[in-house]
């Protein structure tokens, strides 16, 4: 196995006056194979997004560094797409043109633009919606397209922040299935993070649960569950034992 994304000895403090430092994170030290899909999870302020974002090159470390195939990460890099729980669509363009976006940016020619497009906006069940604004589609559906957007640009790596956070129990979890199904067929690497322990368990091959003040690694938990996953392994009881782990983990850290 392959490292692709090495976090090493990463610390991030913020200023907040002259003499007072924050310690958001610290000494992170963390290491995702490719082809991995992990979530992360963690109560609120343990620096899970600021983890994120410095391997997405959206923050730079205060000391440490990322390493995605061996390189330092210095800034964004098309190799890493992000998604984020807010949208973060184009309300001027459709469907189609939301996914076409990064392609055209990559300079694709227009009906090779339009093959990938339609490929991933059927992945994601939004062909009937291909002429749609955002502002027509629901929650799910804006995040669907916002998924379909970023794969479609082929990133080796997905950073998804509480992506399906904003939306309902069912559309989310149809939403997991979609994107497990995605994830078996096209491998990337996956860092997600989320608040729900459930949807943790459900979708990663380890979960890393973090702490706070200062935001820490606290454990990583193997799930060794099955995939593809289904009902059935939602509903085992190997996976409510890890779900109890993983709950025990974030809630109870210093109970065992
Ligand atoms: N720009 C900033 N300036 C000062 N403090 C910050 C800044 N960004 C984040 N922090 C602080 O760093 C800590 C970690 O924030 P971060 O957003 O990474 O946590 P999180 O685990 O993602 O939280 P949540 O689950 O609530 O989204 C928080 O206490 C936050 O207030």
């Amino acid at each position: 196995m392959t490292t692709k994304i090495s976090f090493q000895n990463v610390s991030k403090s913020f200023e907040l006056t002259s003499q007072n430092a924050f310690v958001a994170l610290q000494n992170l030290n963390l290491d995702i194979e490719d082809g991995e899909f992990i979530t992360v999870v963690g109560p609120s302020g343990c620096g899970k997004s600021t983890a994120m974002n410095i391997a997405a090159g959206l923050t730079a470390p205060s000391s440490g560094q990322v390493l995605v195939d061996d390189v330092t990460v210095r800034g964004p890099g098309p190799e890493r797409g992000v998604i984020f729980q807010q949208y973060a669509l184009f309300p001027w363009l459709t469907v189609r043109e939301n996914v076409e976006f990064g392609l055209k940016i990559a300079g694709l020619p227009k009906e090779e633009r339009r093959r990938i497009a339609d490929h991933f906006i059927a992945l994601v069940g939004l062909t009937d919606f291909s002429d749609s604004l955002p502002k027509t589609l629901s929650g799910g559906m804006k995040q669907r397209c916002a998924i379909a957007r970023a794969y479609a640009v082929n990133p080796k790596i997905l950073l998804m922040d509480e992506p399906f956070g904003a939306l309902d129990a069912l559309t989310r979890v149809q939403l997991q299935d979609q994107l497990l199904t995605m994830w078996s067929k096209e491998r990337r690497t996956v860092m997600f993070i989320t608040h729900d322990v459930d949807e943790a368990v459900y979708l990663a091959s380890r979960v890393v649960v973090m702490a706070a003040r200062p935001g820490r690694l606290y454990k990583i938990i193997p799930v060794d569950l099955p995939f593809p996953r289904t009902e059935e392994v939602r509903l085992s009881p190997e996976f409510a034992e890890l779900r109890n782990q993983v709950w025990r983990a974030v809630y109870h850290p210093a109970s065992h």
